[in-house]
């Protein structure tokens, strides 16, 4: 079919084209063409309007004088504009997929087109593509052409496939190659190079915020110990970029042991890390550590004890403790799987954390759920809550109160008056424990939010792992929230997260 189009003069193409796109009418899915037997231009036109109409639309414009007599409306054959011309990869494999089908024997179907990958990981010039595609049995009956046409459509040179991370204690990845002799492969990553045989190790694309996270820490002079540190994803970034003076990489999966010896040598770091192959409840040593990074989800809680058994024992550390949170509030009832409203995590916070009663918590208008926003640990252990009449409830606790039975609780309520400038100001006083701060959060109020899903979880993490700190130090110690991570979402409901828990011995004098 030939396309509806305006023949003109390259000296007012331009002004054709202007009056086409003023009235709508230009054709976006054509391309200009040059008529090199005449010296003209075919301009290309929507087939919605007629010719008559659209010799009426020019003539109306002045601009182009006398040359509307030279003017012709007429179909010409024109090439496709570049947007439809250039296949997407998918497309690609889809059409090459479909003729391959066909020229085999088979009908071609939706189901064979859904059976098609959408999505796929790239690694250098290996694709993962996900075990849930290529799995009618048309395609093992048209055998490795299959993957060929592949390959080619994806510009590619290896293929494998990928199944769910095995639960394992060695997240093995369940990759195997479809096509290709060996999984071996190369990242370069914020100017860290990792190698690693893709069917033996796993590596997680979707760390990467935590990795460049790891990456800015400044941790200069300390001793780190990396607990699970695989083909070191988080080991490397502690080397090359946050400044430690020595780390210790824990790890048990040989392959990982193996790709990790190398990538240390590839980024010229071997002589600031000592590699312990085996299980980290075993090889890790003792009472060396500033930091501890415990990476290992769904839950790193095997590791807590070594971790709090690697801490420095006269001035402790941070741990970061990675886990997969349920953000589901779990209820006597089975079937009524409510979630965290931030006045829950509120109320369950100042009740069994802070010891503040069922009364207290309903007296004068104390909590406004639909107007609770706030739950906030500073780091004076701070708990506050917007209550209703610009009142505020106050759970003030002392800087140790998480870890012990402090007296100093107190309720108080004070007025606020809002101003416009989107602060509050929190006046909060605690006599007991002689300290007055006057602090100023800004309203960030998403922020705490999702903090607040969060944020039982993390309370009670640090009180089970400052229950660890006493048993294994055999001394008081105190721990203290600094930050939750949101690494990413996990699954519906399931958050991968890091909290960053100072832990220091109760004689820790800060200098
Ligand atoms: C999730 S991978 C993490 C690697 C890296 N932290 C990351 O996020 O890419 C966990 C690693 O910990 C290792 N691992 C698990 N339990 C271990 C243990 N008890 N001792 C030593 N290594 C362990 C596994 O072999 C695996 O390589």
């Amino acid at each position: 079919m030939t396309d509806l189009c305006v023949i003109c003069s390259t000296s007012v193409v331009n002004t054709v084209r202007s009056v086409l796109q003023e009235h709508k009418l230009n054709d976006p899915d054509r391309r200009l063409k040059f008529l090199k037997a005449d010296g003209l231009v075919a301009v290309p036109v929507k087939c919605t309007v007629s010719k008559d109409i659209l010799l009426e639309i020019l003539q109306q414009n002045h601009d182009l004088g006398s040359c509307i007599n030279n003017i012709e409306i007429r179909h010409e054959n024109l090439p496709k504009s570049k947007k439809l011309s250039v296949k997407s990869p998918h497309t690609v494999m889809i059409d090459r997929l479909k003729s391959l089908v066909i020229d085999s024997g088979h009908n071609w179907t939706d189901k064979l087109h859904e059976d098609i990958p959408s999505h796929w990981e790239r690694h250098g010039d290996l694709v993962l593509i996900p075990d849930t595609t290529f799995t009618l049995t048309v395609w093992k009956s048209i055998g490795d052409k299959v993957w060929e046409n592949v390959v080619e459509s994806l510009g590619c040179k290896r293929l494998a496939c990928k199944s769910k991370i095995s639960i394992d204690g060695y997240r093995t990845p369940q990759v195997y190659m479809l096509y290709g002799d060996n999984g071996l492969v190369e990242h370069v990553d914020n100017g860290i190079r990792y190698t690693y045989d893709i069917t033996k190790c796993m590596f997680s694309m979707g760390n990467i915020t935590e990795k460049l996270r790891v990456a800015n820490m400044c941790c200069r002079d300390e001793i780190v110990v990396d607990l699970y540190a695989g083909i070191g994803y988080f080991t490397l970034p502690y080397l090359v970029h946050s400044g430690v003076k020595h780390l210790h990489a824990c790890e048990w999966n040989q392959n990982a042991v193996e790709a990790l010896q190398k990538n240390l040598e590839l980024n010229g770091v071997t002589d600031r890390c000592t590699l312990h192959a085996g299980d980290n409840r075993q090889v890790c040593p003792r009472g060396i550590a500033d930091r501890v990074n415990l990476g290992l989800i769904p839950s790193s809680r095997e590791g807590w004890p070594v971790a709090c058994a690697a801490l420095k024992p006269d001035t402790g550390g941070i741990l970061h403790v990675h886990y997969n949170v349920n953000t589901k509030l779990r209820t006597g009832n089975q079937n009524k799987n409510e979630s965290f409203e931030p006045a829950d995590v509120f109320r369950h916070e100042a009740k069994s954390h802070h010891g503040i009663s069922d009364s207290v918590l309903n007296t004068a208008n104390c909590i406004d759920d639909s107007s609770t926003d706030r739950i906030t640990n500073n780091t004076k252990h701070c708990v506050c809550s917007k209550v209703k009449d610009h009142k505020v409830a106050q759970f003030k606790v002392c800087e140790y109160c998480e870890s012990r039975d402090c007296d100093s609780k107190m309720v108080h309520l004070h007025d606020v008056n809002a101003d416009n400038s989107g602060d509050t100001d929190y006046l909060m006083s605690n006599k007991d424990c002689d300290t007055n701060i006057k602090q100023t959060y800004k309203d960030s109020k998403c922020h705490n939010v999702e903090i607040s899903k969060w944020y039982p979880w993390a309370q009670t993490t640090s009180k089970e792992i400052r229950e660890i700190l006493y048993e294994v130090h055999h001394s008081e110690w105190t721990t203290r929230i600094l930050h939750i991570e949101h690494v990413k979402s996990y699954a519906p409901y399931v958050d991968h997260v890091v909290l960053d828990l100072e832990c220091r011995p109760c004689c820790y004098k800060v200098s």
